[in-house]
């Protein structure tokens, strides 16, 4: 699918945001884990959200859905010996199985998407997985992976957070089933820390003891527990309503996203701050971000690292920004659907934005007057790429055509559709 993204001076309406990503994934995967009957209300529905339910209903998990829930029997740490795992394109969903998979003698995750997830590191897992008496079979790392597994220990485990925290989150929801107790300890940097954050809270949701020090470098987790059958309610997605935020704050808007809780875990939640700080006018109370943009946006710095997945929709805000803007601790965007930084930077300079990059920052050099656009964009199979350039677009002389466009359902399928539905001119072309 191609989209055209016009320019649109002018946006306004009311949204319910999408049901949380990462949220899904983990309700999801606990609920999995568990041995009795759980609810997950309100999950979303993307590629992301597909790849979890049809990989536990692979490994056992029996499913009922209607329009608001799913009822998930789990198979506790007793799953299928399945044989092969298709993950999509989902990073998390493949990171988080892939230490479940220990528990079977023997699976291969296959590589569906070589030119995306394909070429993303998962080495620091196969490390700490080896550390517990698994064998792994990987190619320099990367898809396909084979997890000969079956006898999984626990004991002492290292593993690093310095390229994702999925590594260590994918640890901490499999060790709580192990015969022995474990003690993790995290090495070198940990990345997206807040994200770790959303996996303690879902595990003790789901009634899993955890001791976790203040910095979330070391964790004791006692083995030989059970999840809990329980009921989960996901909340609204801030990854994706940023860019919706996003094309709010360069437009001139009068728009409400509802369901984005204050208090939320979520660290992209810290986009809200970012975009006052960026002068846009904005209130949040009762859940509800109400934006009435201007059009004008004052550049600023930020640590791109506690909203990692919200960091695309902001630097597309900066663009528009008086000044110049700087979002620094973002080398792990380099090793996300894309490379973040260099292909993301490309595509906004051929838009006509001046950027720069260095090997942990995005530099935005605004240009409140606008860009000029009229050129196609390599969505490079990324999500937030392709709404990040949308709203680039709307605020273009030229408008962007956006190649590949249909993987914003990773995520996000409805976002041209409430995009439009707020007035934005955006064509969709199937091809
Ligand atoms: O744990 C998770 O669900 C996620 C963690 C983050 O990845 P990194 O830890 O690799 O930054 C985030 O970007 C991703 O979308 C989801
Ligand atoms: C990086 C992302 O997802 P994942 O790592 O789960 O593929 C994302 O949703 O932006």
């Amino acid at each position: 699918m191609k989209a055209i993204v016009k320019p649109t001076p002018k946006l306004s309406g009311e949204l319910q945001a999408l049901s949380s990503k990462n949220y899904t994934t983990r309700y999801l995967l606990v609920a999995a884990l568990a041995e009795g009957t759980s609810t997950v209300y309100y999950p979303a529905h993307s590629e992301d959200s597909d790849a979890i339910r049809r990989c536990i209903q692979d490994l056992g998990a029996v499913l009922e859905e209607d329009d608001e829930k799913i009822v998930i029997q789990g198979f506790g740490r007793h799953p299928k010996p399945v044989k092969e795992l298709n993950v999509g394109n989902a990073g998390a969903v493949l990171r988080f199985l892939m230490s479940i998979a220990a528990f079977c003698p023997e699976v291969t995750f296959v590589n569906q998407y070589p030119d995306s997830l394909g070429k993303r590191p998962h080495d620091d897992l196969i490390t700490a997985l080896e550390q517990m008496n698994v064998k792994v079979g990987h190619q320099e790392g990367r898809l396909p992976i084979t997890i000969h597994g079956g006898q999984p220990k626990g004991g002492k485990i290292t593993v690093s957070g310095s390229i994702s925290s999925q590594y260590l989150s994918s640890l901490l929801f499999m060790t709580p089933l192990l015969e022995e107790d474990s003690e993790i300890t995290v090495t070198g940097d940990l990345k997206s820390k807040v994200v770790v954050g959303q996996t303690l809270e879902v595990l003790a949701q789901a009634g899993i003891r955890i001791e976790a020090s203040d910095d979330l470098m070391h964790f004791v987790v006692p083995g030989r527990q059970q999840y809990a059958a329980r009921e989960y309610i996901v909340q609204g997605d801030y990854p994706g309503s940023a860019a919706i935020l996003a094309a709010a704050a360069v437009t001139e808007s009068d728009i409400r996203v509802h369901r984005l809780l204050e208090e939320s875990k979520q660290g992209e939640r810290a986009v809200v701050d970012v975009l006052k700080a960026m002068d846009v006018p904005l209130t949040h109370a009762d859940s509800i971000v109400h934006v009435q943009g201007n059009g004008k946006l004052k550049a600023g710095e930020f640590d791109g690292d506690e909203f990692t997945d919200g960091v695309l929709a902001m630097v597309a805000a900066a663009v528009f920004a008086e000044g110049t803007s700087r979002f620094y601790n973002v080398e792990n965007l380099r090793y996300k659907e894309c490379d973040r930084i260099t292909d993301y930077l490309n595509e906004l300079r051929k838009a006509g934005a001046q950027v720069e990059e260095r090997q942990s920052e995005i530099i935005v050099h605004g240009r409140p007057e606008g860009v000029e656009g009229g050129v196609e964009i390599n969505a490079h199979f990324d999500h937030r790429v392709i709404m990040a350039l949308t709203v680039v677009g709307l605020r273009s002389k030229q408008g962007l055509t956006i190649q590949d466009a249909h993987h914003v359902a990773k995520s996000y399928p409805q976002y041209f559709d409430h995009l439009q539905a707020l007035g934005a001119q955006v064509e969709l072309i199937e091809e």
